[in-house]
């Protein structure tokens, strides 16, 4: 069986086609071919269903087997063979109805605006002005003096596992460096460490600094040094509408895992 692998600004992922297995163990899939040192390093695993007469249908599972929405997963799908074609393709991705674009800045998804996505606010207290959003998953945003400096590892973490929101949230940091550009990092829920770009995580920091400095565009720019756009309509009462998150993707080429990794 092929896996096929792709990264989006820097997040990597593997995907299999769905038919290709007669058992959708997404879960223990994930947890076999993801991590690093008994896998192949992958922030998380994709299962495709051939693209049929309704919305293409994506399911993704983080390093450690649970089951998420990913953003910058889902708009690499779109660089791989066998991918719908055509500029704007309607995606149902881990159950959120999301669309997918080909544009100038690679690729670009729509985010979920679906019931409880947006802006919120929760009893956090934290170091730093702080803010959350949900957008498929939870998300975290601090803003600190510099990216660079912040000891992610350690103060990622008791967030993380924060009381406040079941099940935990990833924790991303910003520091905005002009009128609508930040760098940021994110410590990812269920890879449990820093991934080199979060998609959902840049896309609540744009709504929350969108918020708080003002714009309707903010580039962010993650550890990967790969640049990702957010462009949205921000409501009054921190939902949004057209939340559009582009950058580029890579396609990175195809692994044969070794079939006991496949069926242990
Ligand atoms: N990296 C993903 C998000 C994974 C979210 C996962 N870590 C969770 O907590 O559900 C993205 O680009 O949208």
């Amino acid at each position: 069986m092929e896996l096929q692998i792709a990264s989006a600004s820097g997040n990597v992922f593997g995907y299999l086609w769905a038919d290709a297995s007669s058992i959708l163990d997404g879960s223990g899939y994930a947890k076999r071919l993801c991590p690093r040192g008994s896998g192949f390093g992958l922030d998380g695993l994709f299962l495709m269903q051939r693209p049929g007469k309704g919305p293409w249908v994506l399911e993704h599972w983080d390093s450690d087997g649970s089951k998420s929405f990913c953003s910058n997963g889902s708009r690499a799908a779109l660089a791989l063979p066998g991918a719908p074609e055509g500029d704007l393709v309607e995606v149902v991705s881990s159950g959120e109805p999301v669309r997918l674009r080909r544009d100038g800045a690679g690729f670009g998804i729509r985010m979920p605006e679906g019931e409880g996505c947006g802006l919120r606010a929760v009893p956090l207290e934290t170091p730093f002005p702080s803010g959350f959003g949900w957008v498929g998953n939870p998300q975290l945003v601090l803003r600190v003096p510099s990216v660079a400096a912040v000891d992610l590892p350690a103060l990622a973490p008791p967030l993380r596992w924060h009381g406040a929101v079941p099940g935990g949230t990833n924790v991303n940091v910003v520091e905005p460096i002009a009128s609508s550009e930040a760098r940021i990092r994110s410590w990812e829920r269920g890879v449990e460490g820093e991934t080199l770009c979060c998609g959902t995580g840049c896309a609540v920091a744009a709504a929350w600094l969108a918020r708080t400095e003002g714009g309707s565009s903010w580039t962010l720019h993650p550890a990967s040094g790969e640049p990702v756009t957010v462009t949205l309509h921000l409501e009054e009462d921190g939902t949004w509408r057209d939340l559009w998150l582009s950058g580029p993707v890579r396609r990175i080429g195809v692994a044969r895992p070794d079939p006991s990794l496949l069926d242990p």
